[in-house]
């Protein structure tokens, strides 16, 4: 252990790639903290990077630790411990060794992986009277971390109280006036002024399940911009330069937004081996944690319609899939390529600006129905307003968008009026109801191109069955009661009451059951 004269403020465990860039904001925000990871280099490494970084005439604010029961002897108690180990087995080891090392009930161990949320409420209860396992689920990446990430804290309310202070000064910051993130990316200079896009969520579990839903529309969010390319790409022939050109003023648009910038930088950039650009030398197998995949599972478990987050995650699964189509496109017929004059691909290129914020809003609309529907069946009591608030900077889906959002849930609470679905709220349906034709169209070009779009295609049946009053579910009931006498209910008589035909007899009768 360095040499220290005085008890440290927080220890932060897992020094990889966003423990070590949490331990550095903290530093920066002049918290004193305790570094441990189980390979003593990247302590080591950690140590390095903030004496360079360090302003000369700033006092050195992390030590090393070469154990868990080194780091608790330099702690102030109440102890804070922040996890930063990958989600799983990790974190319960973790917790288990820090038994062995003499933690105590009043410490605070905050896991700020990205746990299964059903974990984080099973870890709470497993954990309560030895000490209090609090989660924080943390979005933003490297850069996040290191210079303001947003922050999802759930649990027992005395804990927050505790963290807040230090969670408040580490997060991303908004402008309250124009909803923008204020960005500053100076070691020693953390961004003090704003509003810190942290908030307590709710109890136990509910900020991992707010993040793995952020996760989920992050995966359709990326999709869609990928659906773009590729139909820009590979239907306009546009080169990854032009595509990254279009992506770029599309992010001056209502579709700024973090990930449309970082992918008109991917697009733009040069192979560094071939010089060719990197995107067409980067193999098209897609990777994933599985944060979207539990989004897409807990949608179906609770029978929320989140399509075009699990389309995403299908997406990615097709993708790995590249065996099976390199033999399949040479054997199965595709149209013949769209042949567009200049004005029709200057339309087409205006049409599908408009189809990526359609797609945009019903995917986020999916994705706030899906934590009001689990919220309900849970008994949380999310505040939507202050969710979108806290994505608003820091994370990974930031976006201009996400002020309407939160303006939509305030306005939807200041006349006490639930907001069931965002597609009701009128800044989005205004915005649906004059693009959907330029929406459709896109994906008309699509289909006729044959490139694929399921998540942009997923997103407008989701529209348009939203806008439905009837669906033909009523013929699917009908169906199921010829084959299953499974009833169904009338139109013209009370709900609930339920109904069965005697398909199987000649005079078909109605039986109320
Ligand atoms: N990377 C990202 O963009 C984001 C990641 N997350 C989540 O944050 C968590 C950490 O992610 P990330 O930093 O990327 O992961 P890394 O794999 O880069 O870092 C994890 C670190 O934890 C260390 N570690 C593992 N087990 C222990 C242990 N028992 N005691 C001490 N240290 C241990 C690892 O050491 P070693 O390598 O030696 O095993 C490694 O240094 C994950 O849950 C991830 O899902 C959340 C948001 C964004
Ligand atoms: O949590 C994150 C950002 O918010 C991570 O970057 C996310 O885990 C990446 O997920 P995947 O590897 O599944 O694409």
């Amino acid at each position: 252990m360095q040499n220290h004269s005085d008890l440290l403020d927080i220890g932060v465990i897992g020094l990889g790639v966003m423990g070590k860039n949490l331990a550095l904001n903290i530093a920066d925000n002049s918290y004193r903290v305790a570094a441990f990871d189980l390979d003593g280099a990247k302590v080591e490494a950690l140590l390095q990077q903030e004496q360079k970084e360090r302003p000369a005439n700033y006092a050195q604010r992390i030590e090393g630790c070469s154990n868990l029961s080194e780091m608790l002897s330099s702690l102030a108690k109440p102890r804070i411990l922040v996890l930063s180990v990958p989600a799983g087995a990790p974190v319960d080891g973790v917790c288990n060794a820090l038994l062995e090392a003499g933690i105590e009930q009043d410490d605070i161990v905050v896991d700020t992986g990205n746990s299964l949320w059903t974990d984080t409420v099973a870890r709470e209860a497993q954990y309560q009277g030895k000490f209090s396992f609090f989660s924080c689920a943390i979005s933003g990446g490297e850069m996040g971390a290191r210079f303001g990430p947003s922050l999802m804290p759930s649990g027992d309310i005395k804990a927050w109280d505790r963290i807040k202070p230090i969670w408040e000064a580490i997060a991303a910051k908004v402008d309250p006036k124009t909803g923008l993130p204020i960005e500053r990316q100076e070691p020693g200079n953390p961004v003090t002024e704003g509003e810190p896009c942290t908030t307590y969520i709710g109890p136990a579990g509910a900020g991992h399940y707010v993040k793995m839903v952020h996760n989920g529309i992050e995966y359709a969010d990326m999709q869609l911009i990928c659906e773009a390319y590729q139909l820009l790409s590979d239907g306009l022939g546009l080169s990854a330069a032009e595509v990254g050109e279009i992506f770029a003023r599309w992010n001056r648009g209502s579709l700024n937004s973090y990930l449309m910038e970082i992918s008109a930088d991917v697009l733009s950039q040069a192979d560094p081996l071939t010089g060719k650009p990197l995107v067409e030398m980067i193999l098209d197998k897609a990777g994933q944690k599985g944060t979207g995949l539990w989004t897409a599972v807990s949608s179906l478990q609770i029978g929320c319609p989140a399509p075009t987050i699990a389309e995403a995650v299908y997406a990615r699964a097709v993708s790995t899939q590249k065996h099976q189509r390199q033999q399949l496109s040479l054997l199965l017929a595709g149209p013949e390529p769209l042949t567009l004059s200049d004005d029709e691909r200057a339309t087409f290129i205006d049409e599908l600006e408009n189809a990526l914020y359609c797609a945009k809003i019903a995917c986020y609309a999916q994705g706030f129905q899906l934590m009001a529907m689990n919220a309900q069946e849970r008994g949380w009591q999310l505040d939507f307003a202050e969710i979108a608030k806290i994505w608003r900077a820091g994370c990974i889906i930031r976006a201009t968008f996400l002020q309407s959002i939160t303006q939509a849930y305030q306005q939807a609470q200041k006349v006490g009026e639930p907001l069931d679905n965002l597609l009701m709220a009128e800044t989005f349906s205004l915005a649906l109801s004059a693009k959907q034709q330029d929406w459709r169209r896109a994906v008309a070009r699509a289909i006729m191109s044959g490139v694929p779009v399921p998540c942009i295609g997923s997103a407008l049946a989701y529209y348009d069955s939203y806008r439905s009053e009837t669906l033909p579910a009523n013929l699917l009931q009908g169906q199921r009661d010829f084959f299953g006498a499974h009833s169904f209910e009338r139109i013209d008589k009370h709900a609930g009451e339920k109904y069965h035909l005697n398909w199987s007899h000649s005079e078909r009768t109605l039986e109320k059951l």
